[in-house]
């Protein structure tokens, strides 16, 4: 039995059956008839064994018969960690996916990114992404908003009320060939970047806090990520953008920083590569750069579907892990189509078995190993892992009631199946129908209430 020294609040749920999660030496725990309690603060307070149900609610005082059991088809897991995804690109996901990045950018999403200025257009589209990361799973989200200031705060304002855990950007850029309107100088990227961070940690949400971000190196003056590293470093924040992601940007960084010795030195030497960093994509990067994010602590988001619908690259993964740089996975809507975090699992698979088709050789990743990305290594890649990312005494209760069988889902059960099988069908073959009860920080968060 697994339990905590603080036990000042009462426990508010019991909950018996199966759980999996991920501990950093195994990439998949079963943990069969487990009991879990949770307290009136949404900590996870003890983890024991259904045979220890007497002995617990004595120590604990809780009454055994308001113990939730969950079925046979059912198992809890924790919620899923996206560490990279563009909440207003969700206005035009599942579109817009024929050109490469840059012309992308260009094309589609400088463009709509500039109506976020229109708050009300912004209040819509926010409340429709993070309704649906959440549906499908996403109990934690790492958002890049867009430049501007105000919107961005409704962002932060909507993902406290409808009770996921966030980390909302800002989004710095002031430099913008192709849609002049949609950048900042540098003053105001920077006053406005302190102003959100100000009025966002003023509202005190307990669970949503601001990310300082860079969009990319390309649409940024030296100047201006000189004073976001600043900015970061002052206030003890998180630091989110992109890297490496495609070769044409690559080449255009190396040619914009001529005396930076590499993508990553750009960043390093503007002190934006901390252990709270997460850097997205990094398909290009070098052993060499690999080392430097480890040195730094700094982390990597993996965003398979976006790099393959942008034909962006294919990030080597077991190359990072060998590096032991942190890692998590990213939706990145809209240059991934999908927001499901589901997806992104299947496609880090996919990609992993390409490189295999390629180079036999390769180290397939395994399920249970992606399974990990999607949920501890998140939390890893965002130094979140003391709140959040599996079941330990002491964490936020972030979890899944999945039912692998659920009524009008997408999975029939033909046999009774072991809980590693049936999480092996749900990531799989699962969709947010098996997502029975979202929960974040012990709240109830799915099915939505109003
Ligand atoms: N995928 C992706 N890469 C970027 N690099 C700079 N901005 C973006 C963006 O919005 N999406
Ligand atoms: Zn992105």
């Amino acid at each position: 039995m697994e339990t905590s020294d603080r036990r000042t609040e009462a426990i508010g749920h019991v909950y018996r059956g199966t759980f999996v999660h991920s501990t950093p030496h195994t990439a998949l725990q079963v943990l069969e008839d487990a009991l879990v309690g949770v307290d009136t603060g949404g900590k996870i307070a003890f983890i024991g064994k259904g045979q220890e149900l007497n002995k617990l609610s004595q120590t604990f005082g809780f009454c055994p018969s308001e113990v939730t059991q969950l079925t046979q088809d059912e198992f809890f897991m924790p919620g899923m960690v996206d560490t990279h995804i563009h909440a207003p690109q969700y206005s035009y996901a599942g579109t817009a996916l024929d050109m490469p990045l840059l012309q992308w950018l260009d094309t589609y999403t400088f463009p709509v990114e500039a109506r976020f200025k229109d708050l009300e257009f912004a209040k819509s589209v926010y409340t429709q992404i993070v309704k649906r990361t959440l549906r499908n799973g996403t109990t934690t989200a790492c958002y890049f908003a867009t430049i501007h200031t105000d919107a961005s705060l409704v962002l932060g304002q909507i993902a406290n009320e409808l009770g996921q855990r966030a980390l909302v950007g800002k989004v710095c850029m002031d430099r913008n060939k192709s849609v002049k309107h949609y950048k900042e100088t540098t003053q105001e990227s920077q006053e406005e970047t302190d102003r959100f961070i100000a009025e966002l940690l003023n509202k005190k949400y307990p669970l949503v806090k601001p990310v300082v971000t860079p969009r990319f190196a390309l649409s940024c003056t030296e100047a201006l990520l000189e004073q976001l590293g600043a900015i970061a470093k002052n206030n003890n924040l998180h630091i989110q953008s992109h890297i490496s992601e495609n070769t044409e940007e690559v080449k255009l960084v190396k040619e914009l920083f001529p005396e930076s010795e590499s993508y990553t030195d750009v960043y390093h030497k503007c002190n934006l590569l901390t252990n709270k960093t997460v850097m997205a994509h990094g398909c290009y990067l070098s052993d060499e750069e690999l080392d430097l994010f480890r040195e730094t602590g700094a982390a990597l988001s993996h965003c398979p579907n976006s790099n393959t619908s942008l034909c962006s690259g294919t990030l080597n993964v077991r190359n990072v892990l060998k590096h032991k740089v942190k890692l998590g996975l990213g939706t990145d809507v809209a240059g991934g189509y999908s927001a499901s975090m589901l997806d992104a699992v299947r496609r880090a698979q996919d990609v992993s078995k390409f490189l295999t088709i390629q180079d036999p050789g390769h180290d397939t990743l395994t399920f249970e190993e992606v399974f990990r990305l999607a949920t501890l290594g998140g939390s890893q890649a965002l130094s979140l892992d003391t709140q959040t990312g599996n079941f330990e005494v002491g964490k936020d209760f972030d979890a899944l009631r999945v039912n692998v069988a659920a009524a009008d889902g997408p999975i029939d059960l033909t046999q009774k199946v072991e809980p590693k099988i049936l999480l092996e069908k749900f990531l799989n073959l699962g969709d947010d129908r098996n997502i029975v009860e979202v929960f974040v920080a012990g709240r109830k968060v799915v099915p939505f209430t109003e």
